[in-house]
């Protein structure tokens, strides 16, 4: 699926340091989106290289290639859950680790499966959510549909299916026990970006930020896993509201579209995915209240040094504020649909 000189001029071509993207390419208000979707397979070896991972986990160059161009097939096209997103999020749990010491909370091994989970958490997604699954009645659904988390385990079995590749292995040289231990890691963290499940776990995550983080605890190390996976999967909101604007126009291209299909099979879509019936502003809102926020507040509960990222977010909730307010003024009565220059 991928042609040898691909991987030759990938494996075989200088890794540039992290200036060479931009001079704040390893903090957060970095824009990971302004990298050019062909250069984005670069910029992954110089994030995998500047965590050090190409030496500790001894990944041959030309393995490192092949993993990261399948991966980048392994996406498909809909407007939000394409490889850019798969990108950005790596690119946010690359700045995490520059930036929190995390060295000082999770193994080696726990920090390499994270990464690498980031890169493969939406491998081969359609376009639609786990619902849409059993109501289309799609095979992955069939596959899946008992265990629930119906697309995330999908998104791990290709990520496996990626490792079991002849010269994909990013894992080949670890021991056989660190090798377990990362597929099992991948498993719990891609599944923990079922939206479901992280409802489920963010209690507890709460609870561990107010005890403060025990290094000795395994399940501390699970539920931060966890917490920098779903924080770096929502990282579009941590960045200036012209790129917040932008990602909710994709997302609910993604959301009506799917809506559009469930209509023409005679179903009624929920109201965040009926492009007749939706109203953006108050459902972000909605969505940064009760999803986004929470992450970034109980993030920065435990590492203070990820505040000025809470505080984008809740700047990006104010935006929404407005142009609520805006809306309100202009048609009297809630928000409705209209273009949001604001
Ligand atoms: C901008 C933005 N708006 C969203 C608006 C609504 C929803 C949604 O699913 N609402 C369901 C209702 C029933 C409560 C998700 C949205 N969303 C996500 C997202 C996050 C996910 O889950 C994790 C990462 C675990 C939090 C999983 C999937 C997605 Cl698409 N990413 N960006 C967005
Ligand atoms: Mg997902
Ligand atoms: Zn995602």
């Amino acid at each position: 699926k991928v042609a040898q000189e691909e991987v030759d001029t990938l494996a075989h071509m200088e890794i540039n340091s992290p200036s060479f993207w931009h001079a704040d390419f390893d903090k957060f208000s970095f824009p990971p989106r302004m990298i050019p979707e062909d250069d984005t397979e670069m910029a992954c070896l110089t994030m995998f290289e500047d965590l050090g991972f190409i030496t500790k986990f001894r990944i041959r160059r030309d393995t490192l290639a092949r993993f990261v161009l399948m991966v980048r097939r392994g996406y498909r096209n809909p407007p939000y859950h394409n490889w850019m997103h798969a990108f950005a999020v790596t690119h946010f749990c690359y700045v995490c680790m520059k930036n929190l010491k995390l060295t000082q909370y999770l193994e080696d091994i726990e920090m390499f499966s994270l990464f690498t989970s980031c890169m493969c958490h939406d491998i081969d997604h359609r376009g639609t959510n786990n619902s849409y699954q059993s109501v289309s009645k799609s095979v992955l659904a069939a596959l899946y549909s008992s265990e629930g988390s119906v697309l995330e385990r999908h998104h791990f079995a290709q990520s496996m299916c990626i490792v079991n590749t002849d010269g994909c292995n990013l894992f080949e040289n670890l021991s056989s026990k660190d090798y377990q231990q990362a597929l099992d890691l991948m498993r719990d963290i891609i599944l923990a970006t079922d939206l479901a499940h992280h409802l489920r776990i963010l209690k507890n995550i709460e609870t561990m930020a107010k005890t403060g983080y025990d290094k000795e605890n395994t399940k501390h190390h699970k539920l931060l896993l966890c917490l920098l996976m779903t924080a770096s999967d929502l990282s579009d909101q941590t960045k200036p509201w012209d790129s917040t604007k932008h990602i909710a126009a994709l997302i609910y291209k993604e959301f009506f579209s799917q809506g559009d299909m469930e209509k023409s099979m005679g179903r009624e879509p929920i109201e965040m995915m009926d492009r007749e019936r939706a109203r953006i502003p108050d459902l972000q809102i909605g969505f940064l209240d009760h999803i986004a926020l929470p992450v970034y507040k109980v993030l920065a509960e435990l590492f203070p040094a990820a505040n000025s990222v809470k505080v984008a977010v809740e700047d990006n909730r104010r935006h929404w504020d407005k142009i609520c307010a805006l809306i309100k003024i202009r048609r009297g009565g809630s928000c409705e649909q209209m273009s949001y220059d604001q």
